[in-house]
Formats: C-alpha cells, structure tokens, sequence
C-alpha cells in the first residue's frame, strides 16, 4: 500500500493553543492536542483540572478565549450541532437522553444531521421523505445491534439500567456517523464487567474507522485502552504519551495526590496560599497567647472578687 492511499495516522482534529477563561478563572489553559485517524486517546487529570471544558471548546459548546481547533483541516464552527454536522460528536458526563422516548427514537434524533429530507419533505410525507426514514431507521437498529441494545429498541429511555443508558447515549452519538468520537466518563457508575465491556465497546468503535477521544478517572481502563494519554492539570497539559511514559511520570503521580510539582501551573498562587495560611495560624497562635496572659493578670489582680464559693476546692 502507499503513503497515498493510506489515511491512517493522518491528524483529523489539531487543537491549539486552546485556552478558555471564565472570568477571573483560567479553566483551559493553552492546551495543544491532536487526535488521528485509528487513535484513542486518553484525557485525564484530578477534578476540576479542565476536561470537561476542554471538551466544551472541542465541540462548540464554548467558544474558546483563545486558539483554534481544527477538524480535517477545516476550523470548527462554534456551534455543536455544526460540529456534529461536520464529523465530531460527543456524549456526556452526565447522561443526556430524552427520557420520554424509546431507545430507538434515541437514536432516530441523533441522525438529524445526516437526514437530507426538508421539512416540506416531512410535512408532506411523500416517497423520498419514507424512503429516508425507512433508511434511518434501518441505520439506527444496526447501531442499537451493535452496542447491544437492540432488544429494547422499543423501551423507553428512562427504564434502562443506568449501564444501558450510557450505551444508549454512545449510539445516539454514533447516529450522527462521526469520524470522531468524544466520550466524557464513559465508565462513570459502572461496574467492573460493565466498564470491561465498554473497552470492548471503544476498541470496536475504533475498529469501524471511528478515531476516540476520551475522558475518564479509571486508570485502568485509560490505560488499557488508549494508544496515548494527555495529562491536565489545572488547566495546562503536563504530560502525554503512550500509557507507560504518563504512568511512569512523577509528576503526574505528584499531581494526582495533589503535591505541587515543579512549575507546576498555579504553583506560585500555592506558595502564596500556603504563606497567607502559615501567616495566620501564627497571629491566631500569637493572639491566643496574648489573651492566655491577659487572663493571667487579671487573675493575679482581682483573687477575691472573682473567686466564688467553692471555687477554691473546685481546682
Ligand atoms: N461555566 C463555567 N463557569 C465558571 N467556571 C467553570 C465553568 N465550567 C467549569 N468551570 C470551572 O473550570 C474548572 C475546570 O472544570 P472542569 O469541569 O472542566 O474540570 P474537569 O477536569 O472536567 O473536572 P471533573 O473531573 O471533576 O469533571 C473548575 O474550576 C470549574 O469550577
């Protein structure tokens, strides 16, 4: 095979220099990732270190402070259903479904963006626009088959098991024919043979061409899973590579048991929380002193006055 003709490895999301502040607050701080065709890649990093925002500025839902991203060469508009239209689509951390709605209408929903029929299409209901939803729906059962669902396509969403609605929301994203897939805490709430079957899951979604990217906190199936890693923490990547390079990485074992590392990102602002924290404990320590003696004296001067009856065999 030649170079030509082969696409996989090409980068199919670049993002760069990507920083997202709110307000005062730096959550994404000049972040640079790239993602290729065939690739699962890994985000992780402690709570609150940006992921999710991250994700957010991936995939529309924020407009980046600064930097760029860039899907198949092209920079994502920032607009989600723009992004899904153009090939990237997510599921998130906390389950988005319509609850209301069977699992196959679910599904059904999330192939909006690839059905070509119109409106006037749908309203008046003529042969092109049956023989689009007749192909939609064959499409959306063949998702549900493939993630395991197919035997509840007719359930609604809110019956299933809490391991079946992320399932679910992975085929609704699947719908959309991504050529990349986000997935934020595919895992979370799940058991152990739960989340072995997600791996399962993600490699089989690679195996279809479909490049992932991943947020989660179990290390084990990160590791398992991903042909490379990105660390954030507080905000700024600190490390990536294959999953032994990032396991392997002080800094990264530092910043998960929450040890400032050096030049760690807001390392300066600790030191400066430390000092302001040491310099209060010693005014308190030097303020109770203080009214220790004070309470002293005043003892030594009024022995009497104070003293009440008993008080003496009371000590
Ligand atoms: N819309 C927002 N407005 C203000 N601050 C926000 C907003 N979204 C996130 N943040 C802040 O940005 C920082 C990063 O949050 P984010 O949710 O991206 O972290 P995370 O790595 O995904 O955390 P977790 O693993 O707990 O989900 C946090 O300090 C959070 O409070």
């Amino acid at each position: 095979m030649t170079t030509e003709t082969t696409t996989r490895g090409e980068t199919i999301l670049d993002a760069r220099g990507v920083t997202m502040r709110f307000g005062g607050l730096t959550a994404v701080r000049d972040v640079d990732l790239t993602v290729s065709s065939g690739e699962i890649v890994g985000l992780i990093g402690p709570n609150g270190a940006g992921k999710t925002t991250f994700f957010n500025c991936l995939t529309g839902l924020y407009i980046p402070t600064e930097g760029e991203v860039r899907y198949k060469g092209a920079v994502l508009p920032p607009k989600s259903f723009k992004v899904t239209a153009a090939g990237v689509a997510r599921t998130f951390q906390n389950i988005r479904l319509f609850a209301n709605m069977t699992v196959l209408e679910n599904v059904l929903v999330g192939r909006h963006t690839r059905t070509k029929e119109g409106f006037w299409s749908a309203v008046l209901r003529g042969p092109g626009f049956h023989r689009a939803e007749k192909a939609s729906r064959e499409r959306a059962m063949e998702l549900l088959a493939f993630v395991g669902l197919a035997p509840k396509a007719d359930h609604l969403a809110r019956n299933l098991p809490y391991g079946e609605q992320r399932k679910l929301e992975i085929a609704r994203a699947l719908a959309s024919e991504p050529g990349l897939l986000l997935l934020d805490e595919p895992t979370a709430g799940m058991n152990p043979q739960e989340t072995r079957a997600t791996e399962e899951l993600v490699f089989a979604i690679r195996d279809q061409g479909i490049a992932v990217l991943v947020i989660e906190h179990d290390m084990r199936f990160i590791f398992n899973l991903c042909d490379r890693v990105a660390v954030l923490v507080q905000g700024a990547k600190l490390v990536e590579g294959d999953s032994a390079t990032v396991q392997g990485d002080e800094r990264v074992i530092a910043a998960y048991l929450g040890e400032p590392f050096e030049n760690a990102p807001g390392a300066e602002e600790v030191a400066e929380v430390e000092a302001a924290e040491a310099a209060q404990a010693e005014t308190a320590e030097a303020a109770e002193a203080t009214e220790a003696e004070t309470e002293a004296a005043e003892a030594q001067a009024e022995p009497s006055t104070d003293a009440a009856p008993g008080k003496e065999s009371d000590r």
